[in-house]
């Protein structure tokens, strides 16, 4: 036996007035769009008329404020109400042959004004003839039907009234209903005013220079007033406009260059028109994901929205419409690079992330864009192209304590090492040399440190014996080699099983006593990977001074001063044992210069 679904109308009424929606002033949406709907039904009956869509408000002292909404367009007769408006989900739209032409077309959209308020009072007359009819809904489903008498004062179109209630007085106060239909009906072809018993506006009297600009001669003059536009209207000063026109999907408006950085999970708005319409301030499925630095006003003449109309279907549509909307931002960015590289270089500097993330995934915009990207190199920050004009492979460090060490000594070789360590930097880099062919090394401080020239004066072994002596305690052994830049004393190059015996040391100064236990067994099993060096360069002066020093407390000082020195210059963590012996080394080189003073004064 077949039996047909039954429907709970209470439930259903509830679920579609209250539940769909975000936002109850999409009321205000929902009755411009029947509206406009009905003045564009009534234009295709070829009927000569003026236009015209009115909300006034009714604001009496001590009663709830009313709406009264009213267009002039086709109208319902008896059998229409009926039929159109008291059938959930009957929409007149779908079924006519001009479906595309209407914004509506669930038959769901008045239900919201319940929202707002406890009942819906329609009087319309249908432009096909016959008396105005009263139609009355409630929200539990019921409503009333009365034929009105057919006087000429009642003309063709439908006026819907409706009364707040205690909670929603707010939708229907003046300025936030103007403001709700400026917002909504910005771009509407037809008039729409709103007025109270003392204030009067036309709120799509001006049309937003956007919506033409795609498809204008995009002068500078257009320009700069989409820019002082956008500037005045949403407080925003975009580094340039794109003009977006795509056949899919009927889309057209502009992307805006936001002036700050943004990041890829930050959230997105794109203000999106669906015929017109606004269809939401932050539609996000319409752009790629690479852009998120851009924000789009659009209007759309062919996408298909979702119930609630706060977004779009995933239709092949949208699907080539977003494809269409991905190569012009996709060809503006390539432009700039031959068309106005400074405005490329401010792009970039603003907003490095997603155009990295771009130049990645694709290889002609990689080939295009490369050589305009920063790096920071051991030689200052440089544009790739500046870096490859250097001749020798591109060095890069893909972590910060190394490049720190190593900028210290790649400079005096003639070498520029980039800090990758930023994201996109590094696969960047890897994707240059695989495209090119340039070669590409990874270097590290240990790797320079074997490159350091060897001494091979004699007598050194008893001078490392020493030094080494007077680093005891401190996990670093001491060498002495011959490097560039020569008034560079000293070099300590740390490995990474360093560093982490450093972070121990560091974390048990302040640790409890059982936490510094499990500390010191940790410790120990670094200890055995212990690393730490500390480079002396022969080069410099001192260096070959404390070659011949021997009073054993002053060459054991000056050793930890190097020690310390190097330290600070190669930005290594200064744990407790290094600063006591900067303070103590400082001690002893002040009582050590007063001395010197004090016997000069005596000599
Ligand atoms: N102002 C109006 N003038 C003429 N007909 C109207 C008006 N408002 C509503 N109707 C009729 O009532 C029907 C239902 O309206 P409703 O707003 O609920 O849904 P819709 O506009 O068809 O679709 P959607 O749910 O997508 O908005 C419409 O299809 C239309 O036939």
């Amino acid at each position: 036996m077949e039996h047909a679904f039954k429907v709970d109308l209470r439930g259903i009424i509830d679920l579609l007035s209250n539940h769909l929606y975000s936002d109850p002033s999409v009321f205000v949406r929902e009755l411009l769009q029947n509206g406009v709907d009905a003045i564009t039904a009534r234009r295709a009956l070829g009927e000569d008329f003026e236009p015209a869509i009115t909300a006034r408000l009714h604001l009496q002292e001590g009663e709830l404020p009313g709406l009264e909404f009213h267009d002039n367009g086709v109208g319902l007769s008896e059998a229409e109400v009926h039929e159109f408006l008291a059938t959930i989900g009957r929409s007149s739209k779908r079924i006519s042959e001009a479906r595309d032409t209407f914004l509506g077309q669930f038959g769901i959209g008045l239900l919201s004004c319940f929202m707002v308020s406890g009942e819906i009072e329609l009087v319309t007359r249908s432009a096909a003839g016959g008396p105005p009819v009263r139609w009355l809904a409630q929200a539990d489903g019921t409503y009333t039907l009365e034929v009105l008498p057919d006087t000429p004062d009642t003309g063709v179109g439908t006026t819907v009234r409706l009364r707040a209630r205690e909670d929603t007085d707010f939708y229907f106060e003046y300025d936030q209903l103007r403001d709700a239909l400026a917002g909504y009906g910005a771009l509407l072809p037809y008039p729409v005013h709103v007025l109270d018993g003392t204030q009067y506006a036309h709120v799509n009297a001006v049309l937003p220079p956007w919506l033409a600009y795609a498809t204008g001669s995009q002068s500078p003059a257009e320009r700069d007033e989409v820019l002082s536009y956008v500037r005045s209207e949403m407080r925003l000063e975009a580094l340039d406009v794109v003009p977006i026109h795509s056949e899919a999907g009927g889309v057209r408006g502009v992307a805006l260059i936001l002036p700050y950085s943004t990041q890829a999970s930050g959230h997105q708005w794109h203000q999106v028109y669906l015929k017109r319409m606004l269809l939401g301030n932050d539609v996000r499925n319409l752009l790629p994901d690479w852009a998120f630095f851009v924000r789009c006003l659009l209007n759309v003449d062919a996408l298909h929205p979702t119930a609630s109309r706060e977004s779009f279907y995933e239709d092949d549509a949208l699907t080539a419409a977003r494809a269409a909307i991905d190569t012009q931002l996709r060809e503006y960015v390539e432009g700039l690079a031959t068309r106005d590289p400074a405005r490329l270089d401010a792009l970039i500097a603003l907003h490095h992330l997603p155009i990295k993330a771009l130049a990645l995934e694709n290889d002609p915009f990689f080939r295009l864009i490369a050589h305009a990207f920063e790096f920071e190199t051991s030689t200052g920050r440089l544009k790739l192209g500046a870096y490859l004009a250097q001749p020798g492979p591109i060095r890069m460090v893909t972590n910060l304590d190394q490049f720190r060490q190593i900028a210290q000594v790649a400079s005096a070789y003639g070498h520029s090492v980039v800090n990758a360590v930023y994201t996109y930097d590094a696969p960047l880099l890897r994707k240059y040399s695989a495209l090119t062919g340039r070669e590409l090394e990874e270097v590290d401080a240990q790797s320079y440190a074997l490159a350091l020239e060897d001494v091979t004066t004699g007598g050194l072994d008893s001078f490392v014996e020493r030094a080494d002596a007077a680093l005891a305690g401190l996990e670093c052994r001491v060498s002495v080699k011959r490097f560039e830049p020569a008034d560079l004393p000293a070099l300590l190059i740390v490995t990474e099983e360093q560093r982490q015996l450093e972070d121990i040391g560091a974390a048990r100064e302040v640790a409890d006593d059982l936490f510094a236990e499990f500390l010191d067994d940790y410790e120990a099993e670094y200890a055995s990977a212990r690393v730490a060096r500390l480079h002396l360069n022969l080069n410099h002066a001192l260096v070959q001074d404390l070659l011949h020093l021997q009073d054993d407390a002053v060459f054991a000082r000056l050793i930890q001063m190097l020690y310390v020195q190097a330290h600070l210059l190669g930005h290594h963590p200064m744990r407790g044992q290094e600063l006591a012996l900067l303070s103590e080394g400082l001690g002893d080189m002040m009582r050590w210069g007063l001395r010197a003073t004090h016997l000069g004064h005596l000599n």
